[in-house]
């Protein structure tokens, strides 16, 4: 069923990885396949009401109606200051707030902690998660990741891989997006984490698990929460419980450079987390939280430099695993409706 992708001997020599297209996975026989198992997609999003509608549609449409694959689609509201709760609202999707479900615990920022909320609204045995930003967006995504969870047992997760455009204004570089992953996340885990080298997209977006693994798992704020899950696996699972599927090419809303610079100091944060709780290195928290950056003009430009001087806090926390919060979470969620589908 597994194709080998042939990687580096290092990687090789650690374990085949388990590589799938998402074409082999079609909906009716994984709905043949799903037997009892119940299954949530959680999409993130903060200010998505452009994309998160159409998402939210297509999935309903294709693998809510046509097929009974998908048995609820949650859109988690990420603090959003536009119309994204109501335009997912509108396409059929349960919509959850990231406050709400959190209410009570210390405020967390960032994706991490939307889908920390998520997997806690969330009632199905298998959760996928999928970008809300994503354009051109296709059922396939959602099979895909899908496919190697319902067809093996022995699967716990399933990240998704695929091509990634540039589009800039003016042309599309084919290949060339994804700019953190390349310059920074993968040369981060081939230098620390090899085992893991092998992941053609290893802070996509998409990717789907086991809940009563994803429960076992902390949840890192913020954009640190891909790099987290995946060494966080390793440790838990191992790799041969790990698989990854072609689903194609995926289009985006690209962030600016300063943006992703961001994201890149709190992925090396993150890395610093686990490097501690591994013993690599002794001081639990990086030198500084900090990133500084340069800003081309702006009102507060310093003299002489012509550049504002713009500083971020890119630390990252971590929610503890869900399975640990439940007594907690309980109080202030619809968790007991589990009971209906389980
Ligand atoms: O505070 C936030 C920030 C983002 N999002 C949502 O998270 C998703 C991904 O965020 P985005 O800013 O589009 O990330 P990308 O620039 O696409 O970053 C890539 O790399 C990140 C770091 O690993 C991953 O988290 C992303 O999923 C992956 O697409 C989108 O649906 C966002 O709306 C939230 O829900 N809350
Ligand atoms: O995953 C990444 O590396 C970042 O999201 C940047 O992606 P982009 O270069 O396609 O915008």
């Amino acid at each position: 069923m597994w194709h080998p992708l042939s990687v580096s001997p290092v990687v090789e020599a650690w374990s085949a990885y388990r590589t799938s297209t998402a074409s082999q996975w079609k909906p009716r026989d994984l709905v043949r396949a799903k037997r009892t198992s119940t299954v949530s997609v959680v999409l993130p999003a903060r200010d998505e009401q452009d994309t998160v509608g159409e998402i939210v549609r297509t999935i309903r449409r294709h693998l809510v109606e046509q097929e009974p694959l998908v048995d609820e689609v949650i859109v988690v509201d990420s603090r959003s200051a536009d119309q994204t709760a109501r335009v997912a609202g509108e396409a059929g999707a349960r919509v959850v707030d990231q406050d709400e479900m959190t209410r009570g615990l210390p405020r967390l920022e960032g994706k991490g902690d939307a889908l920390w909320a998520g997997l806690a609204a969330a009632r199905g045995d298998i959760v996928a998660f999928i970008d809300a930003d994503l354009r051109e967006f296709r059922p396939h995504f959602v099979t895909g990741l899908l496919g190697p969870l319902l067809a093996d047992p022995s699967v716990v997760y399933v990240k998704g891989f695929y091509h990634r455009p540039l589009e800039a204004t003016a042309d599309t570089e084919r290949d060339g997006g994804g700019r953190v992953t390349e310059i920074m996340a993968r040369p981060l885990l081939n230098l620390l984490w090899p085992e893991l080298a092998g992941f053609v997209q290893p802070l996509a977006g998409e990717y789907a698990g086991r809940r009563a693994v994803l429960e076992q798992l902390p949840f890192v704020s913020g954009y640190g929460v891909e790099l987290a899950m995946l060494i966080d696996l390793l440790d838990t699972v191992g790799l041969d419980a790990l698989a990854q599927v072609d689903l194609g090419e995926r289009h985006h809303r690209h962030q600016s450079t300063e943006a992703l610079g961001r994201m890149a100091a709190q992925i090396l944060y993150t890395a610093w987390s686990r490097l501690h709780r591994q013993g690599t290195v002794a001081q639990s928290e990086p030198a500084a939280g900090a990133l500084t950056q340069f800003r081309r003009g702006g009102e507060d430009a310093l003299p002489g430099l012509g550049r504002e001087v713009v500083v971020h806090d890119v630390s990252v926390r971590e929610r503890p695993p869900l399975a640990l919060m439940r007594a907690d979470l309980a109080l202030h969620s619809d968790l007991s409706l589990r009971s209906a589908v389980s």
